[in-house]
């Protein structure tokens, strides 16, 4: 029935004010204002329309992407949404998330702009940050190569300086060296930074960014001696092929020295190496800014799935008819509560560490234009960290969530197949998750071998200074109600990350070569290094849902007893029940439009079995009632068929 909202009985159960949530959502009274007026006014534009998408082969939908970002820019124009001639505001950035298709603008924004911003002295600022907030030259991130991504120090690339004509001579010596990867880069981009070993005079200073123009700006052709492409069809249907991911090799490209960006080292026009006095480190920040920016989009992308999984398990009913009444709705089974909640619970504790994140980069940011690098360290450690932890909760959340939903969870136009396959590589894009979990170790082992010199730990490791009252400790919980305490879950999280970084530590003090005993013990510094980020993200069903995930881990250290963790887990079930009659108002909080949602699943009037069963008409395959190829290949078998019946 058109117009009714079949989830009203579940919206009055609410036991609180979702309009206050809503505000608390989206960060400010300000914000939510912003964000309600942007994403109706994308949902009413028919150019952002995206339902057709997964019926659009590659290049159509490569075409359309073009068209969004075109017309998504004119709008931020018009609109004055931002200063002058920036999409780096809250207003574009926003008009960007509704729009909700990944393009070469992502990465313009996102990553060359910013790499000019970290990485280029002020003299490159002035010059390259106008035509790039204009979008006169369009950039990509050109980092990884074919052969290596993860491993940075291992890029083949190379950038060698000619001081006969003050140029560095961009070249890729190998197959492997090709760049491999980058968004953006396979069609649109006319510009990139990338990143290729410096050699002056045969000698290599490693790995350094440089701004290379790849196309001309008159005909979009690729300058001389430069080969670029796409790298082809990725996982998924529309999903992330909206994006040019691309490859590109050099065949001694020239260009200025002063297009190396000189923030971080220089070379003179003697061909000098010098090195400022800020950290090497630097290099990777553009890295580390668009880690938190991942951390921060992570609540926004499970938030959906959690919206459209909990508003179709309130509709959906399965069993437990008595005389012919209503079923049972499938939220109200536990195991779909105890499957559902977690995740809901998650993505608002994501929503608010990703808050802390940004408190914690603005931070950072600050210090480094002061000169004050101490920070830096733990800032690396908690975006790695803390982009791995989320993306992996995230990725897993969704594919729960299309599971939460049955069989219809699996057609596309439940909405999660796209959510999942386009955000699954975040799990990989800007840093293994693995990878980026060694570098939290790595930080924690240092950060324990330094206690006993006297240092301090700082930050989320602050912890660690109460080590020997962390090791002794052993939770005093004594019924249900007592997990409730946020101080006694705390206790429990950090004794236990404690313990495992000290007999991580422990253990790699037996290897005489420290970097053989990092390899053997990594599965374990990985499982330490997850115990820590956890610690930073506790809140109450969060928490307890993950010490019930873990109990094995708590149980192993000494911190509680097995009786302690069955009482937790009698706490978690009275939490559900009193999220349930919360459940829908607390995903109606988000505030998402059904275009961004782009669910019928989750849609907010809950009349899902209509429109389920128009959308299947609108098929391609519908088209005709006899599909096309029946003649060729369906009836000379039934033909067979009935000739073998009369033999
Ligand atoms: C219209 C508007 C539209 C707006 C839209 C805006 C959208 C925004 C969102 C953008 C979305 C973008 C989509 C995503 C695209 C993906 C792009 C990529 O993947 S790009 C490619 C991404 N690629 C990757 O992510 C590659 C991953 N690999 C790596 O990051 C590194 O190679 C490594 C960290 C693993 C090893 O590094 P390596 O040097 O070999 O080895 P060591 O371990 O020895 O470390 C040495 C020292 O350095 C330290 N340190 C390390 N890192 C950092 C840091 N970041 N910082 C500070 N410090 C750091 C470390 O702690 C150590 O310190 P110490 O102990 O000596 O004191
Ligand atoms: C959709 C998408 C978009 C991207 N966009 C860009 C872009 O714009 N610009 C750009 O430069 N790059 C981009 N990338 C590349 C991306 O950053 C890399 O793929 C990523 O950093 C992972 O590196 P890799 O591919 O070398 O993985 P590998 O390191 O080869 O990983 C393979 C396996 O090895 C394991 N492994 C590797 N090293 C270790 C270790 N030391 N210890 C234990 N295990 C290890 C990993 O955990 C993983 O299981 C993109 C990638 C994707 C998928």
């Amino acid at each position: 029935m058109e117009g009714v909202d079949h989830l009203a009985f579940e919206r009055n159960k609410a036991q609180f004010d979702v309009d206050e949530m809503k505000i608390v959502w989206a960060g400010s009274r300000e914000d939510f204002e912003l964000s309600d007026r942007i994403s109706r006014l994308v949902a009413s534009d028919p150019v952002f329309r995206k339902d057709d998408r997964a019926a659009l082969g590659r290049k159509e939908l490569f075409k359309n992407t073009l068209r969004k970002a075109a017309h998504a820019w004119k709008r931020v124009i018009e609109l004055r949404l931002s200063g002058e001639f920036s999409a780096l505001e809250p207003e574009a950035y926003k008009l960007r998330a509704f729009v909700d298709q990944p393009a070469f603008t992502d990465l313009h924004w996102g990553m060359f702009v910013p790499a000019i911003q970290g990485q280029g002295t002020d003299e490159q600022q002035q010059k390259w940050l106008p035509l790039a907030y204009r979008m006169q030259i369009i950039g990509c991130y050109a980092q990884t190569e074919l052969g290596h991504g993860s491993n940075v120090q291992g890029l083949e690339t190379t950038a060698t300086f000619d001081p006969k004509t003050d140029e560095f001579v961009i070249h890729s010596p190998t197959l492997t060296s090709s760049k491999w990867w980058p968004g953006g880069l396979g069609k649109v981009s006319t510009h990139a930074v990338v990143y290729a070993r410096l050699i002056i005079d045969g000698q290599d200073y490693g790995v350094h960014g440089f701004i290379v123009q790849l196309r001309s700006l008159d005909d979009h052709l690729p300058l001389p001696g430069i080969t670029i492409g796409d790298i082809g069809m990725k996982f998924g249907n529309a999903a992330y092929n909206t994006m040019d991911n691309g490859v590109l090799t050099f065949d001694h490209v020239r260009i200025p020295r002063n297009q190396m960006l000189m923030r971080v080292s220089q070379v003179t026009r003697e061909g000098k190496y010098v090195h400022s006095n800020v950290p090497r480190q630097l290099v990777y920040g553009t890295m580390v800014y668009v880690r938190q920016k991942i951390v921060a989009d992570a609540s926004v992308a499970l938030s959906r799935a959690v919206c459209i999984a909990t508003r179709y398990s309130a509709v959906r009913r399965q069993f437990g008819s008595h005389n012919g009444g209503l079923e049972t709705q499938v939220i109200d089974y536990k195991t779909q509560q105890s499957r559902l909640f977690p995740l809901l619970a998650s993505a608002y504790a994501f929503r608010f560490v990703g808050e802390w994140l940004l408190w914690l980069y603005t931070d950072v940011t600050e210090r480094l234009k002061a000169k004050d690098f101490s920070t830096l360290p733990e800032a690396h450690a908690c975006t790695a960290g803390l982009k791995s932890l989320t993306t992996t909760a995230t990725a897993d959340g969704i594919e729960e969530c299309r599971k939460l939903c049955g069989g219809h969870g699996y057609l596309c136009s439940s909405g999660l197949p796209e959510l999942f396959a386009v955000y699954v590589p975040a799990c990989t894009y800007e840093g293994d998750n693995i990878v980026l979990l060694l570098q939290v170790a790595r930080h924690l082992v240092k950060t324990v071998s330094q206690l006993s010199t006297g240092n301090k730990p700082v930050g989320t490791t602050a912890y660690m200074a109460r080590l020997e009252q962390l090791l002794q400790y052993h939770s005093d919980v004594k019924k249900a109600e007592d997990w409730l305490k946020p101080n006694v879950v705390l206790e429990a999280f950090e004794a236990r990350a404690a313990r495992m970084c000290v007999a991580c530590a422990q253990n790699l003090s037996k290897f005489s070569n420290p970097e053989e005993g990092f390899q053997e013990l990594a599965a374990d510094l990985v499982e330490a290094a997850v115990a820590h980020c956890q610690l930073i993200v506790v809140s109450n069903v969060y928490a307890l849902s993950l010490l019930h995930k873990h109990l094995g881990d708590f149980i192993s250290t000494g911190c509680i007893d097995p009786k302690q963790g069955s009482l937790a887990n009698e706490q978690l079930r009275n939490l559900y029940s009193q999220v349930r009659p919360n459940a829908v108002a607390l995903v109606d909080a988000y505030n998402y439009t059904d275009h961004y949602l782009g669910s019928i699943l989750g849609r907010y009037d809950g009349n899902v079995y209509p429109k389920l069963y128009e959308e299947a008409w609108k098929d391609p395959l519908n088209d005709s009632i006899v599909p096309d190829g029946f003649k060729e290949y369906i009836q000379p078998l039934l033909k067979q068929q009935l000739r073998n019946a009369r033999l």
